[in-house]
């Protein structure tokens, strides 16, 4: 087991930032950690690597106690921090080689996996370039590249997609899944359902320090009863009629306001047909439609009540 922690909790004097947080991770495996701002993500992380005393709980990194000074579990790991964390006053290149040269002390080794994490990273053209001169993207990237040099087993991610154009951010996510391919253990952190989608194995879905939720992609959304959502904008309902789609086959929840209307749906087949028969029996006009599948919003909907992102 790369990862297994039990029962964590952290607090910050009044705030509970980790209520009993559990999780198991195995290699190969690239976990997302979803959940709002301020659901316990980073804090979650600073505990696993030792950065954070923590009240309660066990924290083991490959099969062994982790703690400040597990310097061998250290250099296992990788960390590419949600703020940029690089120096201003050496280029690309040093930069790469001073955060590598934690880990590496052999030279040659050394300037093989710099050349390396650089061709990685796409910043070939960048080698000698201050972080002061890169884009967002760009300083992102050469964020990446620092954390990963090394090659480590495991790899913690926190958000590094905040603040990057889309160009960045796919190149991005495809190195995420290049490491993994390579074998690399993969814990990413974010509040973007998209990408925790496309690229997680396997999700774990926070909220308020707890675990709320986790499994594959598919497994969170089967795990809930919406499983298809109709929205029909510019229409005009009464009362009555408003009932009467209700007790349409499979409709669990109805909403109107300012003449939009929208239908949930739980399994079962025929849903838009079943809704626009209802509509065009009862000669009720109405503009665009849309028909959509759940997403991982819908899941931290159905069990909290709230919206993923604000
Ligand atoms: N140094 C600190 N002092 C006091 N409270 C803190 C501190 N760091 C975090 N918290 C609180 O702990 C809780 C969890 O915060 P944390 O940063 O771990 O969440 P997060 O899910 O990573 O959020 P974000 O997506 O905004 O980074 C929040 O209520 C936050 O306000």
């Amino acid at each position: 087991m790369i990862i297994k922690i039990n029962n964590l909790v952290k607090r910050y004097k009044d705030v509970i930032a980790l209520d009993h947080f559990h999780m198991e991770v195995e290699e190969g495996e690239i976990i997302g950690l979803l959940g709002p701002n301020g659901s316990g993500k980073t804090t979650a992380i600073n505990c696993m690597l030792s950065l954070l005393k923590y009240d309660k709980g066990e924290i083991q990194l490959f099969d062994k106690p982790m703690h400040p000074d597990a310097i061998e579990s250290k250099r296992m790991i990788g960390i590419v921090p949600q703020e940029v964390a690089v120096f201003y006053e050496l280029t690309v290149y040093e930069n790469i080689d001073y955060f590598c040269g934690l880990y590496v002390k052999d030279k040659a080794r050394r300037k093989q996996l710099v050349e390396e994490a650089i061709d990685f990273v796409s910043l070939q053209d960048f080698r000698k370039f201050r972080p002061g001169k890169l884009s967002g993207g760009l300083l992102r990237r050469l964020n990446i590249a620092c954390g990963i040099a090394h090659q480590p087993k495991l790899i913690f991610m926190d958000e590094p997609t905040v603040a990057v154009d889309p160009q960045s951010r796919n190149s991005i996510l495809k190195g995420i899944r290049k490491l993994n391919d390579a074998g690399a253990t993969i814990i990413y952190t974010s509040h973007y359902m998209e990408e925790v989608e496309e690229i997680c194995s396997r999700i774990i879905i926070m909220d308020k320090g707890r675990v709320i939720a986790e499994g594959s992609n598919e497994q969170l959304k089967a795990s809930i009863t919406l499983k298809e959502r109709i929205d029909i904008e510019q229409i005009e309902l009464n009362e009555q009629q408003l009932s009467e789609i209700k007790e349409i086959a499979n409709v669990f929840a109805v909403q109107y306001n300012a003449h939009n209307l929208q239908v949930k749906f739980m399994e079962g087949k025929h849903n838009l047909m079943n809704l626009l028969d209802y509509l065009s029996g009862h000669e009720i006009s109405f503009g665009k439609v849309y028909s959509q599948l759940p997403t991982l919003n819908d899941v931290f909907l159905e069990i909290t009540g709230k919206q993923l992102r604000d």
